[in-house]
């Protein structure tokens, strides 16, 4: 991997974005790469949680402009798609993902922050969609996902007049979870995936495909999808042994199975 370094510890798996002197613009290599990355910790049952940063001071500053040049129509919507694929491969993903902010989330960046299932940012991160001044609009699916996130008001706010904003603003209005100092990023990351890890990663892998499927699905599709994933968590073991474990008075020990 040129574009990426990819690590695994103690159950995380690390998509470190890798281009700091570009500020981690997402060049088409480094989408794939990305892709390569999230192909090989889907099966790898020695990561139940993938976590995305960026080294140096951005997250990243978006795609890579200096690739528009060559773009016409049509390459620019091959462009578009691959990055949508990517995100959407990564929003799909069966295992909890968390975009650690430590710098500037912009453009396809933030896009990229928006795919993972939760968001912990630097207070001095800033953040913003500024496609617009360049005359183009978020197309890494960020129209659609960051409306969903924190409605359209905002969401549009933020599209249509490209301004960035502090992570602070950003947690008010929902669009982070958590803001920390960066020197305390890693280590609050860390202890919030540890929550997760605990947890039966089979049980976190169908509540987050129940949640998906509802936030683009009529209301009653999405409670039929939530009994039948009811039904699969209860033929899991791991079901059984958290049953066991709060009548045994004892911490479970959850297996992923
Ligand atoms: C085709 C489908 C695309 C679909 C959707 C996605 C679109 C996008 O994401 S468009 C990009 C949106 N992002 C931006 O517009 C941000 C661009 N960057 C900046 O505004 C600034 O770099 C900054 C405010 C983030 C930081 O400014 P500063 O601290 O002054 O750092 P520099 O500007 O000197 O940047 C250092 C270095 O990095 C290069 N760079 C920064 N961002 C990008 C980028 N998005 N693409 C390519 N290169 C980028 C910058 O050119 C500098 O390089 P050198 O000049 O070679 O040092």
């Amino acid at each position: 991997m040129e574009n990426i370094s990819v690590k695994k510890e103690n159950k995380i798996g690390w998509i470190i974005l890798n281009r700091p002197d570009k500020l981690n613009a997402l060049s088409l290599a480094m989408l794939t790469e990305i892709e390569e990355a999230i192909k090989q910790f889907e099966v790898d049952n020695e990561v139940n949680l993938v976590i995305f940063t960026g080294n140096g001071k951005a997250f990243s500053a978006g795609a890579d402009i200096s690739q528009f040049k060559e773009l016409n129509s049509i390459s620019a919507i091959n462009f578009a798609r691959k990055g949508r694929k990517v995100m959407d491969y990564i929003e799909s993903l069966m295992k909890p993902t968390i975009a650690m902010i430590n710098g500037y989330a912009l453009g396809g960046g933030l896009e990229l922050a928006l795919a993972c299932d939760f968001r912990i940012s630097a207070e001095e991160a800033q953040l913003g969609l500024p496609e617009i001044n360049l005359g183009i609009y978020p197309g890494f699916g960020g129209t659609q996902r960051l409306v969903r996130l924190i409605g359209k008001a905002k969401a549009m706010e933020m599209m249509m007049t490209g301004d960035r904003i502090s992570s602070k603003e950003a947690e008010r209005i929902g669009l982070v979870n958590k803001v920390v100092p960066l020197s305390n990023l890693e280590e609050e990351t860390l202890k919030f995936a540890n929550k997760l890890l605990e947890k039966s990663p089979i049980s976190l892998a169908i509540l987050k495909s129940v949640i998906l499927y509802g936030n683009d699905s009529p209301i009653l599709d999405g409670l039929n999808m939530e009994s039948l994933g009811w039904g699969v968590a209860f033929s899991t073991q791991d079901q059984k042994e958290g049953v066991s474990a709060f009548l045994e008075k004892r911490k479970p020990n959850f297996k992923g199975v």
